[in-house]
């Protein structure tokens, strides 16, 4: 069982729109409701795989009934903490030529008993778990620290820990050790305080995040690909896509397929790949089923190009 905590949920809207003209009334050609954040889609991606997952998260108001009535009718189960306030709503605007502008909320403060009950929660059913994905942005109320306060409660319990997020709450969790962290580009550029212009620059970093206490990282890259630098090596994974539809989630989808292989080594990073590719295939945060990948596609190098140019830099 794959066990996901999303403490800052959301209802993810995605407006389809020809291009975004500021300050003019956009008139959206196609409009779809998500239940989302970032562990709830890890959540949808591994159930799409055919695999059981349960995924823990706060929910309040209308919004939050709506997530819990989304993934009900997705067949996911969920291990609720209900809170006070109203879970956000996050928006993207998909424009025709491929570019996604998103608007995140910050979503609600939590309390200090529904910060202890989310914790309860995930100690309570982490017996059960294979791996526990810690996935996303931490709300208000929640210190940087809790991530890593997380992982290192369940470590000891021998539950394997995959994290995805950013910033203070990434560098804290590194310390305890994490089985796999899943940055992407901006996110491994802002966790090593440099900029990230070349595959070599981005397999740097991965490796000054291990030395920081990663077992492994699974970066991704966008339309460059992924990179996995372990114990073991480092191996460079790509795979060629048509047309993008929406990134939203497709390093959701990836971290899911990576765990859904093992976590481990370059089959579950061609997995990784494999899910990420089909993700932007799909509208809005739909998660590829079986059906949807196309394996062939992916190509898995242990001769990392290293000095390949990344075409989405980051400065
Ligand atoms: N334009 C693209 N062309 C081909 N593959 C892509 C493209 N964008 C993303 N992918 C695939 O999806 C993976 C994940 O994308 P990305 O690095 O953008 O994740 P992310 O920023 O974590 O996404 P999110 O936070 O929305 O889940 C990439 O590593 C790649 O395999
Ligand atoms: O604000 P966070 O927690 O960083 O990210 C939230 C989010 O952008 O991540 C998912 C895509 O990865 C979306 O479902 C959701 O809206």
């Amino acid at each position: 069982m794959i066990l996901t905590v999303t403490p800052n949920p959301s209802l993810d809207r995605t407006y389809e729109v020809p291009s975004l003209d500021r300050g003019e009334v956009v008139r959206a050609t196609g409009e779809r409701v998500d239940p989302g954040g970032k562990g709830v889609n890890v959540s949808r991606a591994v159930a799409a795989a055919g695999r059981r997952t349960v995924a823990v998260l706060p929910l309040g108001g209308a919004p939050g009934a709506l997530v819990a009535d989304l993934l009900d009718a997705q067949g996911i189960e969920v291990a609720p903490v209900p809170v006070a306030g109203a879970t956000r709503s996050n928006i993207a605007l998909a424009e025709a030529d491929g570019v996604l502008t998103k608007i995140n909320a910050p979503g609600p403060e939590l309390t200090a008993a529904e910060r202890e009950l989310l914790l309860d929660t995930v100690r309570r059913q982490a017996p059960g778990a294979d791996w526990i994905a810690c996935c996303g942005s931490l709300p208000r109320g929640l210190a940087p620290s809790w991530y890593a306060e997380l992982v290192a409660r369940v470590h000891d319990a021998g539950v394997r820990i995959a994290l995805d997020t950013s910033g203070p709450a990434l560098l804290a969790a590194l310390r305890e050790r994490p089985d796999v962290v899943k940055p992407n580009a901006a996110e491994l550029a802002e966790a090593v305080g440099r900029p990230l212009a070349t595959v070599g620059d981005a397999m740097k970093a991965a490796g000054e995040l291990r030395e920081a206490g990663a077992r492994a990282v699974l970066a991704s890259l966008g339309a460059d690909g992924q990179l996995l630098v372990d114990e073991d090596g480092a191996w460079f994974g790509a795979a060629p896509v048509d047309a993008v539809r929406s990134n939203v989630g497709a390093g959701d989808s990836s971290l899911a397929g990576f765990l859904v292989a093992g976590g481990r080594g370059p089959g579950a990073l061609a997995s990784a790949v494999a899910h990420g590719a089909a993700a932007v295939q799909l509208p809005g945060s739909v998660m590829p089923t079986p059906g949807d990948l196309d394996p062939a596609a992916v190509t898995v190098t242990a001769e990392v190009p290293v000095d390949r140019v990344l075409r989405e830099p980051v400065s």
